[in-house]
């Protein structure tokens, strides 16, 4: 447990993959190796003392049953995790230290606080809240993870339950905008890394806050300094605003 972490990657091919392993490299850190979709999860959390995961959402509900049996450090950044998926999760933490974050950019874990701020001085029956996301075309989930945290933090900041108020599916007819929504809309298109824009809107004036990635290195850089983090730490759920020293 002294001394440097071993860190796999699962996911190692992938977009987010590649540069975590040029990252790791560059940091001359332990690497483990990594697995894409047809590597042995198992056989790479048997020499690595933290997997940084980067996959797809169906992967989850098998990889934290596989990282806590072998009792590894679990750094999750999957996005579009079903219920029962982020409840394994959950499950996984009881066991392993898990630093889940739907966006590993210092600029998103402050708007996230930022979000809560306004979400609460700002009463949800005279400000509309929405959430616009735009992504490269290659993306598979909508709307992304970012911008569901975000609407999340809204809510819980005005004591809504996220589920009752979540409004992603405006198609057709679908009715003026009910009372105290919080509205999701997704673009996507070319090789855009990642931007997320939060709007208020009253009858008189709107606030918006916006986060623009403009190289997916920050998401690697993230992960990586959560790996690092979590290296000797106990069971336990964490976000990226406890590695930031935030929470
Ligand atoms: N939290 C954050 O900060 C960020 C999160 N993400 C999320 O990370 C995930 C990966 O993104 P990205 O790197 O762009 O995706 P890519 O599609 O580029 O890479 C996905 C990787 O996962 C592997 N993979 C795909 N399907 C499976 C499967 N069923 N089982 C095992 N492995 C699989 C692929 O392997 P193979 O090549 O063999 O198919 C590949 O190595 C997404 O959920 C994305 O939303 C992305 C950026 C930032
Ligand atoms: O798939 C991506 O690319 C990204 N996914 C994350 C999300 O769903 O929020 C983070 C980032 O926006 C890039």
């Amino acid at each position: 447990m002294d001394g440097l972490p071993r860190i796999g990657v699962a996911g190692l091919s992938g977009r987010v993959g590649r540069l975590l392993r040029e990252e790791i490299e560059t940091a001359a850190l332990p690497f483990a190796g990594g697995v894409g979709r047809d590597g042995d999860l198992a056989e790479l959390a048997s020499r690595s003392d933290v997997v940084i995961d980067f996959t797809h959402a169906d992967t989850a509900t098998r990889h934290a049953a596989i990282l806590a049996e072998a009792d590894v450090n679990w750094v999750l950044g999957t996005t579009g995790l079903s219920t029962e998926a982020q409840q394994a999760v959950e499950h996984a933490a009881v066991r392993i230290s898990i630093v889940q974050a739907s966006n590993f950019s210092p600029g998103v874990v402050l708007m996230t606080a930022l979000a809560r701020r306004m979400a609460a001085a700002l009463p949800a029956d005279a400000y509309d809240a929405e959430i616009l996301e735009t992504h490269h075309r290659q993306k598979v989930d909508a709307p992304s993870g970012t911008a569901l945290s975000l609407g999340r933090a809204v809510a819980e900041a005005r004591g809504q339950r996220f589920d009752a108020v979540r409004d992603s599916g405006r198609d057709g007819h679908a009715g003026g905008r009910r009372p105290g929504a919080i509205g999701f809309a997704a673009l996507r298109g070319g090789q855009i890394v990642g931007e997320h824009t939060l709007s208020f809107t009253s009858d008189a004036e709107q606030l918006s806050i916006e986060h623009r990635a403009f190289d997916r290195r920050v998401f690697a850089t993230g992960a990586l300094r959560a790996a690092l983090w979590s290296h000797g730490r106990q069971p336990g759920l964490f976000g990226m605003e406890h590695v930031l020293g935030l929470a």
